[in-house]
């Protein structure tokens, strides 16, 4: 392999320090303002990892900083074995970037047309174009829209179709900042079974930002939180439940009024509505399961419906902050 080559083993992202200031006006007054704060991070080829923290927490910055759109204040950062700066046209070969309102498709083009165009922009021979994107038609669904310009599809449509444009050249890496942001629960699961796929399929290593507790949990085996540009916690879902012992909720809907159900195992009632028609359980994930406290629930009354709802990651990262603050 020559020394310019990318390299194919080793980590696929490696920062060391990174760091980057703004200057931003205070009023009349200029102030610094570290949005990425020393990062120091090594993700191996084949991950997934959500990249969770509050507004302003520095995860575009650093998304910036990997991709090679932003040049970093001080600090390393190499990513497919590249300098994301100095090598960015080389780096898109091996990165797919799904982000923010940053479309790669042609607003008036039919969806193929793009495709098409994405796939000469990448030199994909005629074979390899064609397989892949039936692939990709085929897993995302896009077959009925195919014929229709990209202006006209509908939010979930156009996140699959923004999707596929970024992973026709079949990169390394897969980076996608709130993939499922405004989709309906149907939408949302799809796409993620999709990327469990594809990650199954190709090996490619995830990179993901999200609002959204279900995106960590279903796709992600690593979390990194960063807040106010420091990275705040770096392990699995599990550990980061645990360390802000965040609570889910088993949501129930009976099929006919009942008392509050405040003697389930291991569950704590948070309240009843309708006369006890609807309730909410709380539990904590690491005592118990949630197939364990509908099965007590299931014991005592006849369930019409259920859900459980995920902890929110603002909740969660709020709990993290809290905690650090206060030692
Ligand atoms: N070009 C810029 N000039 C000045 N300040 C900036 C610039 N880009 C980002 N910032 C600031 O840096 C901080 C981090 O912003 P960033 O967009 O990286 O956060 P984020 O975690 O991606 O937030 P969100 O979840 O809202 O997208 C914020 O305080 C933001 O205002």
């Amino acid at each position: 392999m020559s020394p310019t080559e990318p390299s194919t083993s080793g980590p696929i992202i490696e920062t060391a320090g990174l760091t980057r200031t703004f200057t931003v006006r205070d009023g009349v007054r200029r102030r610094r303002l570290t949005a990425v704060d020393d990062l120091t991070v090594t993700i191996e080829a084949g991950e997934a990892v959500g990249y969770i923290g509050a507004n302003g927490a520095g995860k575009s910055t650093t998304i910036k900083m990997l991709t090679g759109i932003l040049v970093p204040t001080r600090g390393t950062v190499t990513t497919c074995g590249l300098r994301p700066v100095r090598d960015r046209r080389r780096l898109a070969r091996q990165v797919g970037v799904v982000f923010g309102q940053r479309s790669q498709l042609w607003w008036d083009l039919p969806v193929r047309e793009s495709f098409r165009i994405l796939a000469a922009i990448h030199d994909l021979p005629g074979d390899v174009e064609r397989a892949r994107t039936g692939e990709l038609v085929d897993r995302l669904e896009m077959a009925e829209f195919l014929a229709i310009p990209v202006r006209q599809l509908s939010l979930g449509q156009r996140m699959r179709a923004e999707i596929a444009a970024a992973l026709l050249h079949a990169p390394r890496l897969i980076i996608l900042d709130e993939p499922t942001i405004g989709l309906d629960v149907l939408s949302k699961q799809r796409l993620r079974e999709f990327l469990v796929a594809e990650r199954a399929t190709h090996g490619t290593t995830l990179l993901l930002t999200t609002h959204d507790m279900g995106d960590v949990e279903r796709l992600c085996d690593r979390v990194l939180v960063v807040d106010r540009g420091r990275l705040a916690y770096d392990g699995d879902l599990p550990g980061l439940g645990r360390t802000t012992g965040a609570e889910r909720v088993l949501v129930v809907d009976l099929v006919a009024p009942s008392p509050d159900l405040t003697a389930i195992p291991a569950a704590r009632h948070l309240d009843s509505e309708a006369h006890g028609l609807r309730q909410r359980l709380a539990f904590d994930p690491d005592l118990t399961t949630a197939a364990k406290v509908f099965a007590a629930v299931t014991e005592r009354v006849d369930v019409r419906d259920f859900t459980i709802a995920e902890p929110d990651i603002e909740d969660v990262v709020r709990r993290l902050y809290a905690r650090q603050a206060s030692g």
